[in-house]
């Protein structure tokens, strides 16, 4: 099922709007197109309706959000919404400051996001759980299941926890994925560009809590196939080998099964 998620994600080669941040986007870029999607970055307020009603998914990230960004971000959510494809919320960095909280309350008060993700931190002050956080970093620990759960139901949305274990909730089920590498703690856009492909997964025909675990699995795959290559060395040869990753069949990566 996993595998013919990403084969259709490929043939489809939906073109996703991206309103992220300035940190990610080149990485987001590149990282989405050797999945096999198509990425365009737009944050104007002047285009976001035209935009997300040309694309086949919209992807909200608030890692660098300006006051001014917000109501960008509300329109193309809203026309993403109003067309049905998936959008994807992204609330990167939310427990660090009252503005990015005020900031992510005003965005999801407007639209229906089809999945949150985020890291463990991020979501556990969505739902008001206390949670140690470094930034834009997870830094503590507790009940990650019960944190996804409840940011589904609260938001009537999927919720997709990264970390060390990933956790896909719709707010009853819970779904768990362990593929991953550590390294990727390391890779400053790694969570973001995990964003995106969740959003070129969620336009195929399957169903949201299908496409969003195919998605987090297979990223999962694609790192852990990374971090045994003989050529990584470290943070720099890691990312470049797990960019070609992201473009493999699925079952070509170490401990793949169809
Ligand atoms: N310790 C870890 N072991 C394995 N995979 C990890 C680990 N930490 C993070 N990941 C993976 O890295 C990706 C980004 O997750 P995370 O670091 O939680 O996001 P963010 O960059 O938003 O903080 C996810 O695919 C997650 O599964
Ligand atoms: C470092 C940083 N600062 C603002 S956004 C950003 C990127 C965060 O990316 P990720 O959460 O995917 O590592």
């Amino acid at each position: 099922m996993s595998s013919e998620i990403i084969h259709e994600a490929r043939e489809k080669r939906p073109l996703i709007h991206h309103l992220t941040n300035q940190v990610v986007m080149n990485f987001t870029a590149n990282g989405l197109l050797s999945f096999g999607g198509a990425p365009i970055m737009a944050k104007a307020v002047e285009e976001a309706e035209e935009m997300a009603s040309i694309s086949d998914g919209v992807l909200i990230n608030i890692g660098t959000i300006l006051n001014q960004d917000i109501p960008a971000m509300i329109q193309a959510g809203k026309a993403a919404n109003k067309k049905g494809i998936p959008v994807v919320v992204d609330p990167v960095g939310v427990g660090a400051t009252s503005f990015r909280k005020e900031a992510i309350r005003q965005i999801l008060e407007e639209i229906n996001p089809t999945v949150i993700k985020g890291n463990a931190g991020e979501l556990a002050h969505l739902v008001d759980i206390p949670w140690e956080i470094k930034g834009v970093d997870s830094t503590g620990e507790g009940n990650s299941e019960e944190i996804a759960r409840k940011v589904a139901q609260e938001f009537k949305t999927i919720a997709v926890l990264t970390g060390k274990t990933d956790v896909i909730s719709d707010g009853t089920e819970v779904r768990l994925n362990r593929k991953g590498s550590a390294m990727l703690s390391n890779v400053t856009g790694a969570g973001c560009l995990l964003g995106s492909i969740v959003t070129a997964c969620l336009t195929t025909s399957h169903s949201s809590v299908e496409s969003a675990f195919a998605a987090v699995e297979f990223y999962g795959r694609a790192a852990e196939y990374t971090e045994g290559l003989d050529e990584v060395k470290g943070t720099g040869t890691f990312i470049a080998s797990f960019l070609d990753a992201l473009s493999f069949n699925p079952n070509d990566l170490k401990g793949g099964q169809e």
